[in-house]
């Protein structure tokens, strides 16, 4: 259901695509496609969190964009303890949207729990209903309350929007500057897929997809740094840590490191992936896009499946290249993303 879900996101972006082409003499389009990527992970996160509610769903999301938009804007801003509680104008719009993400997400709930017999759906919220009505009713325990569930929308949206959608725009661009994988992609979809819009089994098979996006994430992993706070005094390595000392891991470094990786780690290899992520580096964790340990992210799966359908389905339909328009300038705001987009030459196949 959630493939399924996914691809008809996709579908409907790419029917877009098509459109606009139908419309060019030259049958070819020049698109920004970060863009498009932000706008599609949004539109499928929204349908596989909220289902039926996805439209409001939308709107919550839209709102928890503009807050992180604005809360990012004044983390840059010198901070004045007690500042967040004077009602400036910045303040005052940010606690309004707050005010509209909360009320809106507590309506979509609300209409849930009316509508339900005791089923709330197999979406995201349907199963965190599920748990808040179920899981610990004796004792109030193990109990989601209303704000929980809210706030855990929040984080689903918040990791899992940008993240995927960087990893999909910078698939686009190291299959755009190696023509000759895009084309080893296309033969391996065509071969496993055909036409159809791929299914969760047809998925699986797509070993040179899943190596590509492995490879993305390692030359330009969305999420660049891993912080953790030393619990105890520690040793790591030769150095002494003090309980509280906060530590920055730089994925970027650590993932083009020769010696963890080999000679040519700064070079795009899928093959590096042939046998497996444990043994296509030194050490069989040095892929850190997405964590390790307790707080790995419990959103890979996903996210890789989401990657995987969106690329199938655009390979099976077009051939695309650079546009000389591109100027590739990757930074690191909040995600690791192309600070003037990425603008490519899009062309149906047949043609
Ligand atoms: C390419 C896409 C993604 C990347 C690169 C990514 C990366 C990460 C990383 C590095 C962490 C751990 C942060 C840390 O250890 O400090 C994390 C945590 C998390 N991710 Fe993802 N993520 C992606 C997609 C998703 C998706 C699609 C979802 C949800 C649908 C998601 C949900 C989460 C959640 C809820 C956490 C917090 C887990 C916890 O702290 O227990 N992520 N992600």
């Amino acid at each position: 259901m959630m493939t399924r879900s996914m691809a008809e996101c996709t579908k409907s972006m790419i029917e877009g695509w098509e459109n606009h082409i139908a419309k060019e003499k030259s049958k070819q389009i020049e698109i920004e496609v970060n863009n498009h990527f932000e706008e599609l992970t949004a539109d499928i996160i929204s349908h596989t969190a909220f289902g039926s509610s996805y439209i409001k769903g939308k709107e919550v999301f839209s709102t928890q964009k503009e807050l992180q938009n604005l809360t990012f804007a004044s983390i840059l801003n010198v901070q004045i303890p007690g500042f967040q509680y004077l009602p400036t104008k910045n303040n005052r719009k940010m606690w309004s949207l707050e005010k509209k993400f909360k009320s809106t997400a507590m309506q979509i709930i609300h209409e849930r729990m009316a509508s339900s017999n005791g089923e709330y759906g197999n979406d995201l919220l349907g199963l965190m209903l599920e748990t808040c009505m179920t899981v610990g009713k004796e004792n109030n325990k193990n109990r989601l309350s209303m704000d929980e569930i809210i706030d855990e929308c929040k984080t689903f949206f918040f990791a899992g929007h940008e993240t995927t959608s960087h990893l999909l725009t910078w698939t686009m661009f190291l299959l755009s500057t190696n023509q000759d994988w895009q084309e080893k992609l296309r033969v391996e979809v065509l071969r496993e897929c055909g036409t159809e819009i791929p299914n969760a089994d047809m998925l699986t098979k797509l070993k040179l997809v899943n190596m590509v996006l492995l490879e993305v994430l390692r030359l330009y992993s969305p999420v660049t740094y891993l912080f953790r706070k030393a619990s105890q005094d520690m040793k790591l390595g030769s150095i002494n840590l003090l309980k509280g000392t906060t530590i920055g891991i730089p994925i970027p470094i650590l993932h083009r490191d020769k010696e963890m990786w080999g000679p040519d780690a700064e070079n795009f290899n899928p093959l590096r992936f042939e046998n497996g992520l444990s043994k296509a580096a030194k050490h069989p964790n040095a892929l850190l896009s997405f964590s390790m340990g307790p707080r790995v992210c419990i959103g890979q799966n996903f996210a890789m499946l989401e990657a995987k359908t969106v690329i199938a389905m655009i390979i099976q339909r077009f051939s695309f290249s650079i546009s000389p328009n591109y100027v590739h300038k990757p930074i690191d705001f909040l995600t690791l993303q192309p600070m003037h987009g990425l603008q490519i030459i899009l062309k149906p196949l047949e043609s």
